[in-house]
């Protein structure tokens, strides 16, 4: 029971109060059949299998910066299953389906959080869209990538999702950390924006073990979450503020940085953000040194990240003019063609890469003490 006086001090910054939709509700309307849920557990198996080298292919999580056009990211997804299938053998393909964007100051902070573009933030809508979406994409035979950013979403989303990812802004988190530590699916840990990669060193340790934090349950219903830790947890190298660190000599260090910590070596390399310096030009030549690696024998890279949509660069989201179909407004985005010739290179380095002796020899996987 609140005080007679409460209002004068409770939520005293609070606008306005809208109630969210629970988990349970968006599942019922937005099902996760039968058949998608064996597809789900196939992804997570499959990304698994990759990150252990118990599968040789390489994770290859493509697709839009953010998703502001379910329909464009359809087609896209679309086009991708295809290429997908083509290059199976080689490329394990997740699609990213991105829907809440970390912010370093303030802007569109997806789909999500605001569905209309507007700031209206109308986060039901933004919800059910997000899942609707992750079905269609699920349908089309495609495992997704999402970021986890808001500790509230993934009850509404992550049933779905085969691959996820602490971004570079909350990799530090505590919250982030137990929230990976009782995710369902394999979780890279990005590095920090100024480029420490012993955060998200310290990141996968703290996500590798089991830990209690409030949260809500699937009913929405507030709850005691008790989570079992997550071996799954891997680096992604996306660059920092002082330059790339996709380089060989930077993937050495990384991975000499996750031996020491007793942990899995094993990387996944960003191609965009502080890796393309976000210029999205500069992602086919990050890919190419990556390919290069992987063709001389690297087997501690396991995953490569691009940023790619129908068109390639990025548009500003102005009110004042309609938006172009098919073209990223977060950040800029290689275009369709050149990142299926981007993949095609990737796959021939995974194909090299079998035919070549290991120039490091990874340890093999474990969980973190
Ligand atoms: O991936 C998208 C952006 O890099 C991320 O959301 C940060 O964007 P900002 O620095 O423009 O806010
Ligand atoms: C925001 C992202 O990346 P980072 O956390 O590396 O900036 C992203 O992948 O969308």
């Amino acid at each position: 029971m609140t005080s007679p006086d409460s209002h004068r001090v409770i939520d005293q910054r609070i606008d306005r109060v809208v109630p969210l939709t629970t988990p349970a509700l968006l599942h019922h309307h937005l099902p996760l059949d039968a058949a998608l849920t064996e597809a789900v557990l196939d992804g997570r198996r499959a990304v698994a299998r990759v990150l252990d080298r118990a599968d040789d292919r390489l994770l290859v999580v493509v697709g839009p910066c953010s998703v502001h056009d379910p329909a464009a990211a359809l087609e896209y997804a679309a086009r991708l299953r295809t290429v997908a299938d083509r290059l199976a053998d080689d490329l394990l393909i997740v699609m990213r389906v991105y829907f809440e964007k970390p912010r370093s100051t303030v802007g569109w902070k997806g789909l999500i959080n605001d569905p209309a573009l507007d700031g209206s933030g109308d986060v039901n809508t933004g919800l059910r869209t997000a899942r609707a979406l992750l079905l269609d994409v699920l349908r089309l035979g495609l495992p997704v990538g999402c970021e986890f950013l808001d500790p509230i979403t993934p009850q509404y989303i992550a049933d779905t999702v085969a691959w996820g990812a602490i971004g570079a802004r909350t990799v530090e988190s505590q919250v982030h950390r137990q929230l990976a530590s009782g995710l369902s699916m394999a979780i890279g840990m990005k590095n920090r924006p100024d480029g420490s990669i012993g955060t998200a060193v310290d990141a996968i340790r703290a996500a590798g073990v089991p830990h209690v934090f409030p949260g809500i349950d699937v009913s929405g219903t507030p709850a005691i979450m008790h989570t079992r830790g997550n071996a799954d947890g891997h680096l992604v190298l996306r660059g920092g503020n002082d330059g790339p660190n996709y380089d060989a000599a930077s993937v050495a260090a990384a991975l000499a940085q996750l031996r020491a910590a007793g942990l899995p070596e094993r990387v996944v390399v960003d191609a965009s953000h502080a890796n393309s310096g976000k210029d999205h030009r500069r992602q086919p030549l990050v890919a190419a040194d990556v390919a290069a690696q992987l063709a001389a024998g690297q087997r501690g890279i396991v995953g490569v990240m691009l940023e790619s949509f129908l068109l390639p660069g990025r548009q500003d989201l102005d009110p004042t003019r309609e938006l172009e179909y098919g073209r990223s407004i977060t950040d800029a985005c290689l275009g369709w063609d050149d990142t299926e010739g981007v993949l095609d290179d990737l796959a021939a380095a995974v194909r090299a890469r079998r035919a070549t002796p290991a120039t490091t020899s990874p340890t093999p996987t474990s969980t973190p003490a």
